[in-house]
C-alpha cells in the first residue's frame, strides 16, 4: 500500500479542508483508493511553517486557530513562511499548492510549482495563475521530471471538467464551449434577483469561501478570463494567452437590471466562451450575457457553475456542479492525487 508525503503550501480555505479531509477519510482510502496521505510540511504567509517528517496530525492542523504566526504555536513550527523549505527539504513527494491566484503574472505560485517540478514532486493545485499564464512550461517541466502536474480545480472546483472533457470526450473534436465558470459573480447575480445588494452579496461570497483574496478578480470576470485560457488550451489546443480573451464583468449590473430581465422572463449570467473558427483560430471571450430562460444555463444558481462543450458528433454536453466552495475544491485536489496514483501505479 502506498503512502504518499504531502506538503500542503498556502493553508488557507482549500488546503485546510483537505487536511480536515485526510483527518477524516485516511483509514478508508488504503482500501477504497490504494494509498493513504501524510502530511509532511506546511508553509502559508500569514501561519508560518512547520515540518514533520514523521507526519504532523490533520485533525489539529484541519482546527488551527487563523491568527497571524499560529503554526509557531505547534512544536517546531516558525512564524516564517519558509515555502522553499518545505518544498524542496520536507521529504514530501507531493505539494499541494493553494496559494492566492495572482491574475497578472500568476506568481509566487508559478515559482512554487517550478520548484517543486524541478525537485522531483508531483505537484497538485487549485490555483488558475500558473496554469493560464504559464501552463506549457510548467507541463514541459512535470514531463522532463517524470512528475505529475495536476490542476483539475483550477476550473470549475470539484465537479470534474477538465480531465472528464480530455479523456471522455476525446477524438469528439470539440469545437467550442459556453459556460458559467465563475463561483462568487454567479452566487452575487442570484442574490441580487432576490434584492440583495451588491456589495452585501460580495460579503457572503467571502464569508463563505468562495471568492478570490481580491473579489474585484471574480466581479470584473479576470477570474472567469483565466478559466476560459484554461479550458481552450487544454480541450482546443488554441495557444491563448489572457490578453487575447476580452473580458467585461458584472459589476456595471444594477438591481434594476437585474428586475426588469427577471420581469421580461430572462435572467444576467457572466459568460466564458471559446469557438473554433473557420480559419482553425480560437476567439474567445468574457461578458454578461441576457440569456432567456429557456436557454440551458439560466437555471444555474448561486455558486454552481456549468459549461456547455460543442462537438459535431455529439451536439452540447453539459457538466454541472459546485464552481467554489472550501471543501469541493479540496476534493479536486484529492482527485488530482488519485489521478497520479494511477499513472505512477502503471509506470
Ligand atoms: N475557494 C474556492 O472555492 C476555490 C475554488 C477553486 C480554486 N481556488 C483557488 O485555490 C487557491 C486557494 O484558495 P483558498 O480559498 O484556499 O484561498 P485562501 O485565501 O483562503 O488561502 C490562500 C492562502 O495562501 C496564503 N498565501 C498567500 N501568499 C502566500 C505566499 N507567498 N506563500 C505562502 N502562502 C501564501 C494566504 O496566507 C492564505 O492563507 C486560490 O488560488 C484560489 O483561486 C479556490
Ligand atoms: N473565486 C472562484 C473560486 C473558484 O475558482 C469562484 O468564485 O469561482
Amino acid at each position: 500500500m502506498t503512502e504518499y508525503k504531502l506538503a500542503l503550501v498556502g493553508f488557507g480555505g482549500v488546503n485546510r479542508a483537505l487536511a480536515q479531509l485526510i483527518a477524516e477519510r485516511n483509514e478508508g482510502w488504503k482500501t477504497e483508493l490504494g494509498f493513504s496521505l501524510k502530511i509532511v510540511g506546511v508553509t502559508d504567509l500569514f501561519l508560518g511553517s512547520l515540518v514533520g517528517r514523521e507526519g504532523l496530525d490533520a485533525g489539529v492542523l484541519a482546527r488551527l486557530p487563523s491568527v497571524k504566526g499560529a503554526l509557531a504555536q505547534l512544536p517546531g513550527g516558525t512564524v516564517e513562511a519558509l515555502n522553499e523549505a518545505v518544498i524542496k527539504d520536507s521529504g514530501a513527494d507531493i505539494i499541494a499548492e493553494a496559494t492566492f491566484t495572482n491574475p497578472v503574472d500568476g506568481e509566487p505560485a508559478t515559482s512554487f510549482c517550478r520548484w517543486a517540478l524541478e525537485a522531483g514532486k508531483h505537484v497538485v493545485t487549485t490555483n488558475k495563475g500558473p496554469i493560464a499564464l504559464h501552463g506549457a512550461e510548467l507541463k514541459a517541466l512535470a514531463l522532463r521530471n517524470k512528475v505529475a502536474f495536476e490542476y483539475e480545480g483550477s476550473v470549475m472546483s470539484g465537479t470534474p471538467v477538465i480531465r472528464l472533457a480530455k479523456q471522455t470526450l476525446a477524438g469528439s473534436a470539440i469545437n467550442g464551449f459556453e459556460g458559467i465558470l465563475n463561483g462568487t459573480s454567479n452566487f452575487v447575480l442570484t442574490c441580487m434577483e432576490g434584492g440583495l445588494g451588491f456589495a452585501e452579496a460580495v460579503r457572503q461570497a467571502q464569508e463563505l469561501g468562495y471568492a478570490e483574496a481580491d473579489p474585484s478578480a471574480d466581479v470584473e470576470g479576470y477570474d472567469v478570463r483565466l478559466k476560459v485560457v484554461i479550458l481552450a488550451n487544454e480541450l482546443l489546443d488554441a495557444k491563448l494567452q489572457v490578453s487575447d480573451v476580452s473580458c467585461q464583468g458584472i459589476s456595471a449590473l444594477t438591481l434594476d437590471d437585474i428586475a426588469k430581465a427577471r420581469q421580461e422572463g430572462a435572467r444576467w449570467k457572466l459568460i466564458g466562451a471559446a469557438t473554433r473558427q473557420a480559419d482553425g483560430s480560437v476567439s474567445a471571450r468574457v461578458e454578461p450575457r441576457l440569456l432567456r430562460n429557456d436557454h440551458p444555463l439560466a437555471a444555474i444558481s448561486g455558486a454552481t457553475n456549468a459549461v456547455s462543450f460543442t462537438s459535431p458528433l455529439l451536439g452540447a454536453v453539459t457538466v454541472s456542479g459546485p464552481g467554489a466552495g472550501r471543501m469541493e475544491t479540496a476534493y479536486a485536489l484529492l482527485s488530482d492525487i488519485i489521478s497520479l496514483h494511477s499513472t505512477v501505479a502503471t509506470h
